[in-house]
């Protein structure tokens, strides 16, 4: 049986977190409020963009569904200069296909959105599945997407890798019962990573090879 590993996008594969914070000040400053810095908004994602507004918002909430508008105009239809892949991920993507896994993506990013981008930027990689936030099925950390993809890919949990920055994504791992992986490049640090159940702390990319050996 193949072997599969599944990636969350932000702060994992995709180093996205200037063109959040650029993208989400813009609309800020439309409607004279207040910005934040890009650490801040490191803190601020994970959850899916209606949570990223309740997190900027704070005492504003009657103006929620003006900004969500306002983030998605100025956000979606277009891919992000400053959006990138972390060095280090084209190798490990390389290795992962060398070694013939199965390749997934989980992201409480909007369906359509990761969906282009894993289209756009990973184009040449073999991502199997790939699911970022939709309506009808609960956002991470619910374990029912991540457990939908075991099942498309006719795959124990217990046998698949989740790997993520944040302690939605260990959340999501643990309670799906697979193996987390928590990475140190990301938007959080190692005792988040910990407290949410990471099972592996990896430094680098290329460091996550040597768990799945
Ligand atoms: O957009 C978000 O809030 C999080 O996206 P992610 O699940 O890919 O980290």
């Amino acid at each position: 049986m193949k072997k599969t590993v599944i990636f969350d996008l932000d702060g994992t594969l995709l180093d996205s977190i200037y063109d959040i914070a650029i993208c989400m000040n813009e609309a800020l400053k439309k409607l004279n409020l207040k910005t934040y810095s890009v650490d801040e908004y490191k803190y601020f994602v994970g959850y899916g963009v209606d949570e990223l507004v309740l997190n900027v918002l704070r005492d504003n909430l009657d103006l929620k569904d003006t900004l969500i508008k306002e983030f998605k105009d100025i956000y979606d239809g277009n891919l992000h200069k400053n959006t990138k892949p972390y060095d280090g991920i084209f190798e490990l993507l390389d290795e992962l296909v060398k070694r013939d896994y199965n390749l997934a993506v989980l992201s409480n990013k909007p369906d359509l959105m990761t969906k282009e981008y894993v289209k756009t930027i990973f184009k040449d990689y073999p991502f199997i599945e790939v699911h970022g936030q939709k309506t009808d099925t609960p956002k991470k950390p619910s374990p029912i997407a991540a457990i939908k993809i075991a099942e498309a890919l006719n795959t124990p949990c217990s046998d698949i890798f989740f790997v993520g920055d944040t302690k939605v994504d260990m959340q999501t791992a643990k309670s799906a019962n697979m193996k987390a992986i928590g990475v140190l490049w990301g938007f959080r640090d190692e005792k988040e990573l910990k407290e949410f159940g990471a099972d592996f702390i990896v430094k680098s990319p290329l460091d996550i090879l040597n768990i799945l050996k």
